[in-house]
């Protein structure tokens, strides 16, 4: 498979090695808005840039007609409009807030245990995600994704990082030097605390994920996710 990097800074270089590895060849890396956007032969392209660059990078991936995988988190609010303009383009689309299997069978148990606690009132719930020093946004995409999650299914309305009101999921976001991604969820009453927790100790099973969502999507067409991949839920 020829790969197209739209990015190349940690999450770039760990794909490259891993692809390599996997026989895969990459034949295009963008690093700045000023890169040449040349997909010439690209089977797929893999985002994994920066909040600012991802609509653009992935317009132009679906311009050329590169199926086009996106890890790129903090640029949510312009989802619907890369999702019509797929669709406008007849393209392929995959967006994954977090693409390790340990997370999204966390998912998974993040629903369960959300519809479980549902009728349970006395408990509140907070999210804490711990990511390293350099990271660009807060709350995390998985944290943001985890939240609407348990939204779906409890009496919350919404999330937020300040003081909560009754109505609101608390993320609290922490950045502690070197950390690759650490979620937990808590419910907490006067009586006991229930929690799930997610740790990554490394960046191979983002990298590993985004390289088996590339591969499945690369013949496909439309908007897929990381469920469709994987065959859960
Ligand atoms: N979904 C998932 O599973 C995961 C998602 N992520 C997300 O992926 C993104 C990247 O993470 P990470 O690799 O750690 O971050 P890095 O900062 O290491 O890499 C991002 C790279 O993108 C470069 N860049 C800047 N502008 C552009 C542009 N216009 N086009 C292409 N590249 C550009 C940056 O260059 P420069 O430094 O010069 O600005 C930098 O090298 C983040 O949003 C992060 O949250 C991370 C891990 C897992
Ligand atoms: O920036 C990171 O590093 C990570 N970002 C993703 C997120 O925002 O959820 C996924 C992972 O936790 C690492």
């Amino acid at each position: 498979m020829k790969i197209a990097l739209l990015g190349y800074g940690r999450m770039g270089k760990n794909i490259e090695s891993i692809a390599l590895n996997r026989n895969h060849t990459i034949t295009l890396k963008i690093a700045d808005a000023n890169s040449d956007y040349n997909f010439s032969d690209a089977d797929v392209a893999i985002d994994f840039s920066v909040p600012s660059a991802a609509v653009n990078n992935i317009k132009k991936a679906l311009d050329a007609g590169v199926p086009v995988v996106s890890g790129t988190t903090g640029w949510l609010d312009k989802y619907d409009e890369i999702l019509d303009y797929c669709k406008s383009k007849n393209g392929t689309f995959l967006y994954a807030s977090n693409f390790s299997l340990g997370v999204n069978l966390f998912f998974e148990l993040n629903k369960k245990l959300s519809e479980l606690m549902a009728g349970f009132t006395e408990y509140s719930t907070e999210i804490e995600e711990i990511h390293h020093t350099q990271k660009l946004d807060a709350p995390s995409g998985t944290a943001i994704t985890l939240a609407e999650q348990i939204i779906k299914f409890n009496n919350y309305t919404n999330w937020t990082l300040d003081q909560p009101k009754s109505n609101e999921i608390h993320i609290a976001a922490k950045r502690i030097e070197n950390v690759p991604g650490t979620h937990e969820i808590t419910y907490s009453s006067e009586i006991d605390s229930i929690s799930i927790k997610h740790t990554a100790h490394s960046r191979q099973g983002f990298a590993m994920g985004a390289i088996i969502a590339a591969e499945w999507i690369k013949d496909k067409k439309g908007v897929f996710s990381m469920k469709d991949v994987l065959n859960i839920g």
